[in-house]
């Protein structure tokens, strides 16, 4: 029997029902506007060799909630499960955080602030963030704590992401952004990796009107 057959039923209604949650709250944000975006959520034990998420289906309109909205896949991004639902294109960077982390969700939107600062820093290749308050959400506790939050190539062949997570992935710092199209942000469960994008976008937020204001770019 596979590992994901030994996954108790219960147990995936449970995961489905907190990640159909998780969709609706973030769609009422806006965070998923013309399809864009993708969320996962893990599901049974982890080894870096074998592993199980639901996944959001592919082209979806992620405002809507349907019966059809996710699909279970493996480590390696196929179905666990017969089914005409195709995973998430970018399933290819939530299995590469996966077998990095151990993590127990992700979520990927894009938005405006994640997209400009993405841009506006891409020559440093990091958007840096000092001294706010929010960043103690990433459990820094450091006095004035600068962070850099990586920015990756966003290349059409999503494939060609993995390598540039592999290498530039911060364990301490649980988020990626990828230039002028998102951010995947992560965390041990779905509360944790939502508290983690809420902050990452606030800050985005923060640095974008900062740097309006300032006038500067460092
Ligand atoms: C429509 S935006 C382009 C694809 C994308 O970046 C995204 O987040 C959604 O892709 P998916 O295959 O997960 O629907
Ligand atoms: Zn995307």
């Amino acid at each position: 029997m596979s590992g994901f057959a030994n996954i108790l039923l219960e147990e995936k209604r449970r995961v489905l029902a907190e990640f159909t949650e998780v969709k609706a709250e973030f769609a009422s944000r806006g965070w998923f506007a013309g399809t864009g975006g993708n969320l996962s959520m893990r599901i049974g034990p982890y080894s870096p060799d074998e592993f199980f998420f639901a996944v959001t289906a592919s082209g979806k309109d992620k405002t809507r909630s349907t019966p059809e909205d996710f699909l279970f896949v493996d480590q390696d991004g196929n179905p666990c499960e017969a089914t005409a639902l195709k995973p998430s294109a970018e399933t290819s960077l939530h299995r590469e955080i996966y077998r990095l982390t151990g993590a127990g969700a992700i979520f990927h939107i894009h938005s405006v602030f994640n997209n400009i600062v993405s841009e506006w820093f891409w020559e440093r290749r990091a958007v840096p963030i000092q001294g706010v308050e929010l960043i103690k959400a990433f459990n820094i506790w450091d006095e004035d704590a600068l962070i850099e939050v990586p920015i990756l190539t966003n290349y059409a062949d999503v494939p060609r992401i993995v390598p540039e997570i592999t290498e530039r992935l911060n364990p301490a710092l649980p988020g990626l952004l990828i230039r002028k199209h998102g951010i995947c942000a992560w965390g041990k469960d779905a509360f944790e990796a939502k508290k983690h994008l809420e902050a990452f976008e606030f800050l985005f937020e923060y640095v974008y009107r900062w740097e309006l204001l300032n006038g500067t770019k460092k």
